[in-house]
């Protein structure tokens, strides 16, 4: 059993440059963490984490990247009890866009729907700003993610 798993969703690899990078922010932490792409992730094994950290790019009009799709329609049909799991999320989006970051949100309600409980505030990377996401996800995870006990 993994401690925390940094599910990530992407088209171009951003997100999973992120998740790659926030774990090894959470082993600086003591907190060990591994990353899986969501579309490979087992939602009826997901309560086996103690930390879920979330990290979702935007497409289309505020809709979740193709990989995250799955995942979000595997949630919806199985409806997993994340009640004793907490969760962060963070966000990759591009705010010259009407739905900036909305994909994140919309995951964000799927799991606070079925009973995890966030940590720490949403993080957002916004593309326009010219700042590095692994940057800002890594300053974001030291704000947000220490302290954190298990
Ligand atoms: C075709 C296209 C559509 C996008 N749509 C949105 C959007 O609706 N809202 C948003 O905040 N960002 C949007 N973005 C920006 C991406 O979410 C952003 O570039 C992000 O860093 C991509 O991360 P990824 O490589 O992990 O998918 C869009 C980007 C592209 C190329």
């Amino acid at each position: 059993m993994s401690t925390a798993a940094v599910l990530f969703g992407t088209e171009s690899g951003n997100c999973e440059m992120v998740a790659e990078d926030l774990v090894e922010v959470l082993a600086e932490m003591g907190i060990a963490g591994e990353v899986v792409a969501m579309d490979e992730v087992d939602v009826e094994n997901l309560s086996d984490n103690a930390l879920i950290i979330l990290v979702s790019s935007t497409y289309g009009e505020g809709d979740l990247p193709n990989t995250a799709v799955p995942f979000f329609e595997s949630l919806q049909e199985k409806r997993p009890d994340l009640s004793h799991n907490r969760f962060a999320a963070f966000g990759l989006g591009d705010s010259t866009y009407d739905t900036y970051n909305q994909g994140i949100d919309i995951l964000i309600k799927m799991i606070v729907d079925l009973g995890a409980r966030q940590v720490g505030l949403t993080g957002r990377h916004d593309a326009d700003s010219g700042l590095d996401a692994p940057t800002v996800a890594i300053e974001w995870a030291r704000e947000n993610l220490a302290g954190l006990t298990f």
